[in-house]
């Protein structure tokens, strides 16, 4: 099976109304709160549909570390719906401050995952390595790995044909994830501290990144309904496969288990994620890095900016 849908747009599913491709369509809501030492977070969420093609001439770059992006274009198209996702979600919090200019020059380091060789880490839609290089991109960010919560092996169900029930939320701590999330939101530059990450802060505001990247996070409602932006990585099921044949986990898939589980359980997954949630922007996994990050990069840092220019 293969793919030829275009990477920046949103994946066409037969049930999906047309109208839910129609135009770029921003949808928001505010709220605020105010957290010790006189900040002021916002707290914004919104959504992304799109059509085709949608142009994206530049980013704005009226701080030094916004790089201006080449043109890119977003269209939708035809094909199977056999595509194996990952999904991606940012959320950002502002933060209204005065603060001395700094510079990040630390490389994240959470979760474990971004520090194991890259042959250790899990070798499917690449969601991580476009987690990791859109933080390093990113001043002020982190990210949050769901793969970090998974529950210890002697907890999780076996089914009939002997196949561990890993792809679903309830072999995942959830409840530690959000915790750990809700200690970001509560203060992301000590957060960030935490994590031995130094904060960046230009004169006046600051902008702090919450990257959650993860296979289950838009099935969790608590958790899908904190993100400001939705991505999904897709690639098509034989890919897919030869990825995830060539990854040893821990522990190790059986023979049959991809066909037998992981597969029918993404399907279903993916089935579930869509009726909960429709504004997630898919993208296709098989394009090159460099492109995908240079998406997502610049989609997210318009909205940063489009929120910074709100107050
Ligand atoms: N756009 C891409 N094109 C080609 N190869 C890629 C792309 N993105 C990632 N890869 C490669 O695919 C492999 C898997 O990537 P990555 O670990 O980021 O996936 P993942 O979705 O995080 O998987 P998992 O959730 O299972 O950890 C890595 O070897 C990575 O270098
Ligand atoms: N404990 C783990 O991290 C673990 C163990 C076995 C399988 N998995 C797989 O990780 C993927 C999500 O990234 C899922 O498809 C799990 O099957 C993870």
């Amino acid at each position: 099976m293969s793919t030829n849908h275009s990477p920046f747009c949103e994946a066409p599913r037969a049930n999906r109304p047309s109208a839910h491709f129609a135009s770029l369509h921003l949808m928001g809501h505010c709220c605020c709160f105010i957290a010790p030492k006189q900040r002021v977070q916002r707290i914004t969420a919104f959504g992304l549909r799109c059509k085709s093609p949608i142009r994206i001439d530049h980013v704005m770059h009226n701080s030094s570390r916004m790089h201006s992006q080449q043109p890119l274009f977003a269209c939708p198209a035809e094909g199977p719906y056999h595509h194996a996702g990952y999904v991606v979600g940012v959320r950002w919090s502002q933060v209204l401050t005065k603060c001395t200019v700094g510079c990040q020059t630390d490389p994240l380091v959470i979760n474990g995952c971004w520090d194991l060789p890259e042959e250790q880490r899990m070798t499917n839609g690449g969601k991580s390595t476009m987690s990791s290089s859109l933080h390093l991109r990113i001043p002020n960010s982190c990210i949050i790995a769901q793969d970090a919560f998974f529950k210890d092996d002697s907890v999780i169900a076996v089914d009939s044909n002997g196949f561990k029930q890993y792809d679903v939320l309830d072999a995942l701590h959830m409840d530690r994830m959000m915790s750990k999330i809700e200690s970001w939101r509560k203060d992301p530059g000590s957060f960030l501290a935490s994590q031995s990450l130094r904060t960046q802060c230009s004169v006046g505001e600051e902008v702090f990144v919450l990257i959650v990247e993860g296979f289950l996070i838009f099935n969790y409602g608590p958790l899908n309904e904190l993100m400001d932006k939705r991505y999904f990585l897709e690639i098509p099921y034989d890919v897919c496969k030869e990825r995830r044949g060539s990854r040893v986990y821990t522990p190790p898939d059986l023979p049959g288990y991809f066909d037998g589980y992981v597969w029918p359980r993404y399907l279903k997954n993916r089935q579930e994620m869509e009726d909960m949630v429709s504004d997630i922007v898919f993208l296709d996994g098989l394009k090159s890095k460099e492109d995908l990050l240079d998406y997502v990069y610049g989609d997210v840092t318009m909205e940063i900016q489009s929120l910074m220019g709100k107050d």
